[in-house]
């Protein structure tokens, strides 16, 4: 059994993530969607959106599944889609949302697919950034917090399915 040591605590990411609904707001101003990535981004989706609530703005809400991990702390380098959006997306602006951007492969898939549908603007938003591990290059325009180069898990993020329910963020040690 894993063993976590708290990296982010749960009064640490409710702070960051209501200034990032403030630094959202400012950016977008008018009506959008949040698109979040499931299954890690649906606590920060739900946090987000009540924080953007309280920020002034109305958003919709939606979910793509995907899958990349599997039970694996390394990813496949193939990432599936298991559930998609409703139709009607069409022409809507869009703020794209993921738990935890490393490689890039997940953020870039979902922004790929999304564009294929002739959506309007689209953002990308990210609680957790780990630049260095980067090999698919993609824009962030929202990042809660970068880390380094660690395996992560709590608040959404699994590791092997076990600790998304975790309200902090620890690293699996
Ligand atoms: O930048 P990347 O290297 O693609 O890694 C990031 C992705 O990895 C995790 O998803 P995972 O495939 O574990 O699925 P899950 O969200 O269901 O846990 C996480 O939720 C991100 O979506
Ligand atoms: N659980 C978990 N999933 C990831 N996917 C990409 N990076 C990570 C990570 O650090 N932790």
């Amino acid at each position: 059994m894993a063993s976590i040591r708290v990296l982010f605590r749960e009064a640490e990411i409710a702070a960051r993530v209501e200034a990032l609904a403030g630094e959202i707001v400012q950016a977008i101003p008018g009506d959008f969607v949040m698109v979040g990535l499931l299954k890690g981004a649906a606590f920060f989706v739900a946090d987000l959106a009540r924080a953007l609530d309280r920020a002034g703005a109305c958003p919709e809400i939606e979910f793509l599944r995907l899958s990349s991990y599997g039970l694996a702390t390394a990813s496949s380098g193939e990432v599936r889609l298991l559930g998609d959006l409703p139709s009607g997306i069409e022409g809507r602006r869009v703020l794209l949302i993921d738990d935890i951007v490393d490689t890039g492969r997940s953020i870039a898939f979902a922004a790929a697919s999304l564009r294929e549908r002739d959506i309007g603007d689209l953002w990308t938003c990210a609680l957790l950034d780990k630049p260095q591990r980067r090999e698919v290059e993609v824009r962030i325009d929202f990042i809660g917090f970068q880390i380094e180069d660690v395996f992560v898990a709590g608040y959404g993020v699994d590791h092997a399915e076990k600790y998304r329910h975790l309200p902090y963020i620890g690293i699996v040690e």
